[in-house]
Parts: structure tokens; sequence; C-alpha cells
């Protein structure tokens, strides 16, 4: 639906200094598939805008390409299948929903009876019905959001470029716009969105890219991003020894033999029971973390545990956070460029 290749845009800006060029994209690229809601990220000056800006047609690009549904972007064909909702959308405060959704559908010189049509499916759809013939200056940031994401529909869109879409919004605002953006993608739309706020996109988009420099750093889905696995965090399951191992105090064993341990929960205190049957379901288990830096010194823990008699129930490694992952990304691109 969406395909950059190589793209790149300088700018010239003026300074103090004198002209200077700005390389605000490096050669991006990127693909977004029919169907999806995906998620552009980047830290402030990263290129996301002129990366949406070349898609929308408003600027060119300096070389490569960037296509939409398989038309150059910027193109008439193109524009036609795409709305957008700008970051900061201004609605004059005399329109009401109603008669805002109007003065945007003449511009798509759609007939009256299709814009009422069209106007009470989009109420309805951005839960704004009933409330549609008010003054917008009553509306709340999240029903002025709403409402951008009607407009943005109008013309009956295969893509939706959605710029900050729930910036600025309380989390009853952020999660009425959530809710239309799963209506939108159950309804078969495509969504391409630009946020900073990393919750927000882990919870909207079904896969993301992160940008830097000019230049699309990773993409995919948040949990193959966030897949790289530390030793640095192991947690460990592991069920009691049988009476008359060598451990008779587990715990106090563990606490002895891995003076870093952190138990899940809290130390344990009173003695724990040793296991009976290791294989009843309600065996006695105990987890805790160990902070390991090789897979050779997770082998040994394991056969230190064995050799005690604990029974190994799970291992895990631990998974870094989308945030991690994005800070990650970010600074291997500012040591790379
Ligand atoms: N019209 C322009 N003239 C000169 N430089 C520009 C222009 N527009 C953007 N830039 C520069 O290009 C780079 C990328 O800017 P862009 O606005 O695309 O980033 P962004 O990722 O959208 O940032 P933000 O999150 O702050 O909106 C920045 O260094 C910016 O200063």
């Amino acid at each position: 639906m969406i395909d950059v290749s190589d793209l790149k845009k300088k700018y010239s800006a003026w300074s103090f200094r004198g002209r200077h060029v700005v390389e605000a994209l490096r050669g991006a690229s990127l693909q977004v598939r029919a169907g999806e809601v995906f998620g552009l990220l980047g830290p402030n000056g990263a290129g996301k805008t002129t990366l949406i800006k070349i898609l929308l047609g408003v600027i060119r690009s300096s070389s490569g390409s960037a296509s939409l549904f398989g038309e150059p972007a910027g193109s008439i064909a193109a524009r036609m299948r795409v709305g957008y909702l700008p970051e900061s959308l201004r609605v004059d405060r005399h329109h009401s929903a109603r008669s805002a959704l109007r003065y945007y559908a003449r511009m798509s010189q759609m007939s009256g009876a299709e814009i009422n049509r069209r106007s009470d499916e989009l109420l309805e759809l951005v839960g704004l019905r009933g409330r549609d013939r008010e003054s917008v200056r009553q509306f709340s940031k999240g029903m002025y959001q709403r409402l951008g994401l009607a407009q943005a529909l109008m013309h009956d869109p295969d893509l939706l470029v959605l710029d900050e879409p729930t910036d600025g919004l309380d989390p009853v605002g952020r999660n009425e716009v959530r809710k239309v953006i799963d209506r939108l993608r159950e309804s078969g739309k495509t969504i391409f969105l630009n946020s900073h706020i990393l919750q927000e996109v882990e919870l909207i988009c079904s896969r993301v890219a992160i940008m830097s420099h000019g230049k699309i750093c990773v993409a995919g889905r948040i949990d193959e991003l966030t897949q790289f696995d530390r030793f640095e965090e192991v947690a460990f399951e592991v069920a009691m020894p049988a009476p008359g191992s060598s451990a008779q105090d587990p715990a106090q064993w563990l606490r002895q033999t891995f003076p870093a341990i952190q138990f899940a929960g809290g130390t344990p205190s009173d003695p724990i029971p040793s296991a009976t049957d290791l294989d009843a379901p309600h065996a006695m288990t105990l987890e805790f973390t160990l902070p390991l830096s090789s897979q050779s010194e997770v082998d040994d823990v394991v056969d230190g545990l064995r050799r005690n008699g604990f029974s190994l129930r799970g291992l895990k490694l631990k998974r870094e956070s989308f945030e991690e992952t994005f800070m990650r990304e970010v600074s291997r691109s500012k040591e790379t460029t």
C-alpha cells in the first residue's frame, strides 16, 4: 500500500552562518501493507513529518521513490485515496460537527445527499451522533480529534494518515480515539500514524518503524523487535528438592549459593517444605531471578540446582521493553551517523 525506497530530502536552510543544507531524509525505505495499523516513531527531527509530507504530495523528495497503491506519491490518483488528520486540525469555532463535515466534503465535490448519508455514518462511527449540532467550541480535545477523524474519512479513503492522533489527549480521550482506530482497522482501512507516545503505539499498531536521522532503523511487529533477549536478568522457576537432598532448607541454600538472588514476591521467611512428589501439579515451586552474563553461567546454575535436588520448571531471559528497543536503535543510529 505504501512503498518508500531510498528516499532522500535535502532542505536549504539559513542561519547566522549563512545558507546550509539540512538532510532531513538520508535514504529512508519502508513498506506498509493493506489493512495494517502502522506506527512511525522517532525522536524530534528524525524526518517523520518530511516523510509524511512527501507521501501526501505536499513536498517533493530530492531522490528515491515513494508510491501509494502503486501510484507515485503526490499524484491525483494516490491523493484521492488518502485521508489525512493533521497534528493540529483547525475547525472554525462557529461550526458544529455536522456543518464542519459538510464544509470539508464540499471540497471533495460530493453531492448533498451523499454528504448527509456519509456524515450520519461517520458521526455514528466516531461517537459524535447526538452532539453533532453543538458548536465545536464546546468540544473537548478528544471530541475535536474524533471530528478530525470523521473529516479525514469523508471521501471514504483506503489509507488514513494520522499525525500524532492522541497527542495532548487525556487518558479518556486517548481511549476513545483508540476505539475509533480499532473500528477502522476492523473495517479494513489501512492506517499510517506518527506518534511520540510509545505506549500508545504499542496498544494501537500491528507494525512499527523506528526512524532516526532520516533513516528507518528497524521495522516490524513490536514482539519481533523486542525479542532481543538478554542474560542480564534470568528468571528461574524451580520445584523444591525432595527430602534427604543436600539443600535441606532450600531458600537458605539458594541465598547462600547465589548472594545476588532476587526472589519473586520478596525473600521467603519460613523454611520451605521439601517436595514429596515432584510430578504433583501443586509441587511447591520458587521463582527468582539471577544476574548472569552468558549461556555458560546459566548452564552452571542449572547444573548446580539439579545436583542439589531442585527440579527446573521454567527459565526465561529478560525481554527488553519497547522503550529500551527504541532507545537502543536511536542511539545506534546516532553513533553511525
Ligand atoms: N522547511 C524546512 N526547511 C529547513 N529544514 C527543515 C524544514 N523542515 C524540516 N526541516 C529539518 O529537517 C529535519 C527533519 O524534520 P522533520 O520535521 O521532518 O522531523 P520530525 O521527525 O517530524 O520532528 P518532530 O517530531 O519534531 O516533528 C529537522 O532537522 C528539521 O529542522
